[in-house]
């Protein structure tokens, strides 16, 4: 079977070690099964030595770095770890479920016939098989998957953030840099960014770090304001379902659930939601999930910590006294 080459792509060129990185990291190293099995972080973009640093201290046994000093670009992300993976072959990389992640692992896998999982909640390792199995909700979430990638040596899945914790290891850092060096040629750029956009600075909140959140379904489409004003007195980030976001509510950045993100605040209000199990998967990382709903029915309930039978505006009204 061999020692294990276990590879992590973080998908930024700079910011490496991001809080969702360094969770991928952790689970990684709970699937090493001996000393001997490697887990590589793989860093494309600009030399930053507190990244290194930080991966490092949680965990990673090697770095493998690829400099690439001009604009980040697509293209030479994917071709830069394409060619990585001619000349050294790990057993399975794990991608950040995030826009770059998930068109790098798309691409690679069809170049490699190489299985891939798309967001995973949960990795074991098979000994019998000798392969990775990947597990995800599937059907509607009503059953739990678990996949394995036969058709190549190469196993490979994406991991939506705040699946996994992360965890700070050592401060005796092994400095394991293996240094990867790729030219793009001219004619491989297939993607020309013509321009970038940034978001609306009234819509860059920063939800995944917030403490508490109010979450809003189509419950509470009738009382916004008040809503806004509470979220307000109490610091708390106001996202949403898809219908939410649907009523236009609130921004589609702010959808929490299968098709939206995944949060893990410390307290989560959830007010006028019916709890469908494709918002539910978002909010299963929130520490006290309380849930205000008319309906003494409504599946939410199943999930919160504290129920409220009752309008959303009536407890809203309390809070904001
Ligand atoms: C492939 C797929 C992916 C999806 N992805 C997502 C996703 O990522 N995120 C997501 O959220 N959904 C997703 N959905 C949609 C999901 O199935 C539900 O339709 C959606 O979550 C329902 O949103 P809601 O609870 O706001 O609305 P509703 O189901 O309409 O519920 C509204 C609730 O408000 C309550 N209510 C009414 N009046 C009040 C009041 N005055 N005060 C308080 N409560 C009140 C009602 O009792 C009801 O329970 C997806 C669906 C599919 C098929």
């Amino acid at each position: 079977m061999g020692n294990k080459k276990l590879w992590i792509i973080s998908d930024q060129h700079e910011a490496y070690a991001t809080e969702h990185v360094l969770q991928i990291l952790h689970k990684a190293l709970k699937l090493k099964k001996s000393q001997e099995d490697e887990v590589s972080v793989v860093c494309v973009g600009l030399n930053r030595e507190e990244q290194f640093k930080t991966l490092f201290q949680y965990g990673a046994n090697r770095i493998i770095f690829c400099e690439q000093k001009s604009e980040y670009s697509i293209s030479f992300f994917v071709e830069c770890i394409a060619s990585l993976l001619k000349d050294k072959q790990p057993d399975v990389i794990l991608f950040p479920a995030s826009i770059t992640g998930k068109q790098t692992a798309a691409i690679l896998s069809v170049r490699y016939r190489a299985g891939l999982t798309a967001c995973c909640t949960d990795i074991q390792y098979d000994h019998d098989m000798d392969r990775y199995v990947f597990i995800r909700p599937a059907m509607s979430e009503s059953v739990l998957a678990e996949i394995t990638c036969i058709n190549d040596k190469l196993q490979m899945c994406t991991i939506k953030e705040n699946i996994f914790d992360s965890a700070f290891v050592t401060n005796e850092i092994c400095w394991n840099i293996a240094d990867y060096t790729y030219e793009e040629k001219e004619a491989m750029r297939k993607v020309q960014v013509l321009e970038r956009k940034a978001l609306n600075l009234k819509e860059r909140v920063d939800i995944k770090s917030a403490k508490i959140v109010f979450v809003v379904g189509r419950g509470m489409k009738h009382c916004m304001d008040l809503c806004q004003t509470v979220a307000q007195k109490y610091g708390a980030v106001i996202v949403g379902t898809k219908a939410a976001v649907e009523e236009k509510m609130i921004h589609e950045n702010r959808q929490i659930g299968q098709s939206g993100i995944s949060i893990s605040p410390d307290i989560c209000l959830s007010f006028g939601v019916s709890g469908a199990s494709q918002h539910v998967v978002g909010i299963k990382g929130a520490r006290l999930i309380i849930a205000v709903n008319p309906d003494k029915n409504a599946p939410i309930f199943e999930y919160a910590d504290y129920v409220i039978v009752d309008k959303g505006e009536h407890i809203l009204q309390e809070l904001a006294l």
